[in-house]
């Protein structure tokens, strides 16, 4: 029986007397109990300290804690949850040494752990119980002046304890819950992940992306099975470095977290590893970052070996640094977003532990990268052009890729539909052949571990003769998705590949604007979702690819004796019509490594590469017809 809070130069006596406390009952019908009321204000006047308990709704008292004449510290209460609700399901009962009302701390606590009530006894100079005061939460609306609490008293202890005066909890909190859950009347059920307020805090010279930034975060919750029930946008002078924004902001974001019944924040940036661990002991509500619902998606979504390693190995590296934080927010990640995944057992391990798996991931995947790399090297003995789709999350790339080559891989209104790439190869007239291959899509402030999980899902299209950025047309932030794309082309060192830029979504965008920005950005307009609209498309890429001093060099065999790729191909492209571009028949669907080489293989000697034994009858056969 753990006596909590400031217990320093207590006597045996006072400490007996203390840890009786936890034998007290307080019916959840009643504020407090004459028995209990008396013996904690007794110990309050024999040691000059504050003297509280801490009850659940069966009576039972679950915490005593004692503090100092003025004001108590209370425990990590965050385990001791109620089974359901908006409330903890907790009263804090104390003594006040001074005639006072609730406290300002007092408020705070009300609402920071979502108590049931906070009851405050004033101890008269005799040492007897006198008055009492009472607080709990009430609901308000969003933006609203009014108090979010309500507080009454003083009451006097005698019309109290002679039931001259009668308050009932049970009674109080049903209607109460009742009320919270009528303001949060938008409630959807079968959200599975909770429902979470989306936070998004900034210096004032950042204003302006606020918005959009926002909006990209509530798409990126929605992906990890998120519902968002509410967004709170905070400019401030200066990002305070502990909370990230201020102690009376963040309490107000308690308050609108119980009436929208919402249990995860998630802030749309990234927080250091003891900003997160002050902000959850604050508010004890889940806290996540923009890298951890990444993450978070990241994990759920990866499917081949290669990338569930990635995805682990990032989310340790994120982990590491948080285990053993002095509030150790990650406890509260268990299960549900933000600890989801492989990296879900690094919530149970120690730091050690952490290191060795990390180790372990890293030498496994570098033996991986070692195998890509041989595959590699092979098939760079090839002479079939390999196109790479690149471009920001959900700009369009696997729904040009299947419409190009008549192909179904996943397309999803969601962000980071696309884990495991896929290759697929089109056919231009004349036997000509290319390889595409789908990508990974690119994100502002890709969390930096995870960068280096994208890295191994680019190093194929290091070997691409050619990039096609494809850019949401209509999306507000494109000139913001294509400078990320290429600042990102650049770390993966991809800046040299030729780049032909595809303005895609078209449909959504008047001609007019489309004509413009075509002509500013020497970009090639698509709708990947109308094969109708690919003429342009299918004539630059084929004039890029094939066409005599195009600046796109395909690599072709040293030392064969076939024909040269040039010899095969006539001068002229003006033949090429819209079905020019024919699926050709299945593509194993590759699984991963993220980049399948086997079937990458398969493709390149199914279009007859010079160097692989199984071009020769492919190429014949494809003659003939
Ligand atoms: N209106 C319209 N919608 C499109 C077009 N191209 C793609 N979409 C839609 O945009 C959404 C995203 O498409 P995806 O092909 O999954 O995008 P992606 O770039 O592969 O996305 P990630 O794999 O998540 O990076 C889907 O809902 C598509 O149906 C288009 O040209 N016009
Ligand atoms: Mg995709």
């Amino acid at each position: 029986m753990t006596i909590h809070g400031n217990t320093n130069g207590l006597s045996p006596s006072d400490l007996h007397a203390l840890e009786r406390l936890y034998r007290r009952r307080v019916p959840f019908d009643r504020l407090l109990t004459p028995e209990l009321a008396r013996s904690m204000a007794e110990i309050s006047a024999s040691t000059g300290r504050q003297v509280g308990v801490i009850a659940d709704r069966s009576g039972h008292v679950q915490f005593v804690v004692v503090g100092d004449s003025s004001k108590l510290m209370l425990p990590d209460v965050g385990r001791v949850r109620a089974a359901q609700g908006r409330f903890r399901g907790l009263r804090l009962i104390h003594t006040h040494l001074t005639p006072e009302g609730l406290t300002r701390d007092d408020l705070v606590d009300l609402t920071r752990l979502r108590l049931d009530l906070v009851a405050a006894i004033n101890v008269g100079k005799n040492g007897e119980p006198e008055t009492v005061h009472y607080g709990h939460n009430v609901p308000v609306a969003p933006g609203s002046s009014e108090s979010p609490h309500r507080t009454i008293g003083p009451l006097s202890y005698q019309a109290l304890i002679g039931e001259l005066v009668q308050v009932d909890p049970a009674a109080l909190i049903a209607g109460l819950e009742q009320e919270f859950a009528r303001v949060a009347r938008t409630r959807v059920v079968d959200a599975k992940d909770g429902r979470a307020i989306l936070v998004h805090v900034c210096e004032k010279h950042d204003a302006w992306r606020a918005e959009e930034s926002l909006r990209e975060l509530a798409e990126l919750a929605r992906t990890a099975g998120v519902e968002v029930v509410d967004q709170v946008l905070q400019v401030r002078d200066r990002i305070d470095p502990k909370f990230v924004m201020g102690r009376g902001k963040l309490d107000e974001i308690v308050q609108r977290s119980m009436q929208v019944d919402a249990s995860v924040l998630i802030f749309d940036r990234n927080l250091g590893p003891a900003q997160a661990a002050a902000i959850a002991k604050a508010i004890d509500l889940k806290v996540i970052d923009r890298s951890q619902l990444i993450l978070d998606i990241f994990a759920q979504r990866a499917e081949s070996r290669d990338g569930k390693l990635q995805v682990e190995l990032a989310q340790m590296k994120y982990l590491l640094p948080r285990i053993g934080q002095k509030d150790d927010s990650l406890s509260r990640l268990t299960g549900g977003i933000g600890g989801r995944g492989p990296g879900e057992t690094v919530l149970e391990i120690g730091k050690r532990r952490a290191r060795e798996r990390i180790s372990r991931l890293e030498s496994e995947l570098e033996k991986l990268a070692v195998q890509r790399r041989n595959r590699r090297q092979r098939r760079n003995r090839r002479d079939v052009p390999i196109v790479s789709i690149v471009g920001y999350t959900n700009a369009g790339k696997s729904t040009l890729l299947n419409a190009l080559t008549g192909s179904e891989t996943i397309v999803e209104d969601k962000l980071f539909a696309t884990l495991d790439t896929r290759s697929r190869r089109i056919r231009f007239p004349e036997e000509r052949e290319v390889v595409i291959t789908d990508t990974v899509g690119f994100i502002r402030d890709l969390p930096v571990d995870l960068f280096a999980a994208f890295r191994a899902t680019f190093e194929e299209a290091q070997d691409a003769d050619l990039l096609l950025h494809v850019v949401d047309a209509s999306d507000p932030a494109l000139g913001e998705h294509i400078k990320t794309t290429e600042q990102l082309l650049g770390q993966l060192e991809l800046s040299n590949v030729p780049t032909l830029l595809v303005l895609n979504k078209c449909d959504r965008v008047p001609a007019s604007e489309v004509a413009s920005m075509v002509r500013a950005r020497d970009a090639v307009p698509v709708s990947a979702i109308d094969p109708s609209t690919f003429g342009p498309l299918l004539e630059r890429l084929e004039r890029m690819l094939f066409e005599r001093g195009s600046g796109v060099v395909t690599r072709s065999a040293t030392g064969s004796d076939e024909l040269d790729l040039d010899d095969a191909i006539p001068p002229s492209i003006t033949s090429v019509r819209l079905t020019a571009a024919r699926p050709v028949e299945e593509a194993p669907a590759p699984r991963g490594p993220y980049f399948d080489d086997a079937a990458i293989d398969a493709l390149i000697a199914g279009s007859g590469s010079k160097s692989a034994p199984a071009a020769a009858p492919a190429r014949t056969r494809s003659r003939a017809r």
